[in-house]
């Protein structure tokens, strides 16, 4: 069975003020098995945060569903942890304390949770910092710390939106190898959002490429590239030429619509 699956899954947004409502998504279907790490990638506004809001169950379907290991969602769970483009760390409290932040909410002992959350501050690469608080340490490093709050839920599923988005690109390279690195030693399923090209084939098993706007899924491309993925060899660049045209040929036919009210 596939751990996520999104079954002719639309959303309407209404927008009284303007009296018109945005179709942001259009029936989408879309499946992704356990372990697979699942690229979506379109057009500015073609809906891939809103598909990702709904497997978090943070916005409701206009209609169809979204499943997780067959449960139907429709509230955010402990099974999918999520991760933005901004940490949004508590600036009051140190590395550790944030990663253990949902332990805190559980009631755990302060012993336990210092020692719960050093295994994922090791694993993000942060030992060492666990007493830092956010506003000492760097983009790239409060991203960890995010990343590693994500996983110490050990949640089914972990979804991101353009985690990596605000970071300079060499930080980005950086924490897109070590993410990698995390999903083949820990295993787990990712849906990650991202505008970039390379991104999306440095990191998926597959690239799912969304049309503009009302958002549906394109394609779903397997990316069956070794690892560690090389930018520069001819596969990459074919893959990526094949994506190129895709997305251009949404820019050229369609517009940017709206739905009036009926
Ligand atoms: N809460 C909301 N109310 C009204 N419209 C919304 C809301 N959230 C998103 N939209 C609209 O839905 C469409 C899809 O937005 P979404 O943010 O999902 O796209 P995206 O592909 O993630 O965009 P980007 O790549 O630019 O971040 C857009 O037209 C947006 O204006």
């Amino acid at each position: 069975m596939a751990t996520i699956e999104i079954s002719r899954l639309s959303k309407v947004f209404k927008d009284a003020k303007r009296k018109s409502d945005v179709v942001a998504l259009d029936e989408i279907n879309l499946e992704v098995a356990k372990n697979e790490f699942v690229c979506l990638l379109g057009p500015s506004g073609c809906g891939k945060s809103t598909l990702l809001n709904m497997i978090a169950g943070f916005e409701k379907p206009t209609s169809g569903t979204v499943t997780v290991d067959g449960q139907l969602i429709s509230a955010p769970g402990s099974d999918r942890g999520v991760v933005f483009q901004q940490a949004n760390l508590m600036p009051w409290l140190p590395v550790w304390e944030n990663v253990a932040f949902h332990l805190l909410l559980r009631g755990g002992q302060k012993r336990e949770r210092r020692a719960i959350a050093q295994r994922y501050i090791d694993m993000v690469g942060l030992t060492g910092f666990e007493n830092h608080y956010p506003s000492e340490l760097s983009g790239g490093m409060n991203q960890r710390v995010g990343i590693a709050r994500a996983l110490l839920m050990n949640p089914q599923v972990i979804l991101m939106d353009e985690p990596f988005g605000a970071l300079d690109e060499q930080t980005r390279m950086d924490m897109q190898n070590e993410l990698v690195r995390i999903w083949q030693e820990h295993q787990g399923t990712i849906v990650f959002v991202t505008h970039g090209i390379d991104e999306a084939l440095t990191l998926g098993t597959h690239v799912a490429v969304m049309s503009a706007r009302p958002g549906r899924i394109r394609e779903i491309i397997p990316i069956d590239l070794s690892r560690p993925r090389d930018i520069t060899s001819p596969q990459f660049n074919e893959t990526k030429r094949h994506i190129l045209d895709l997305l251009r040929s949404e820019r050229a036919t369609q517009p940017l619509e709206t739905m009036d009210h009926q």
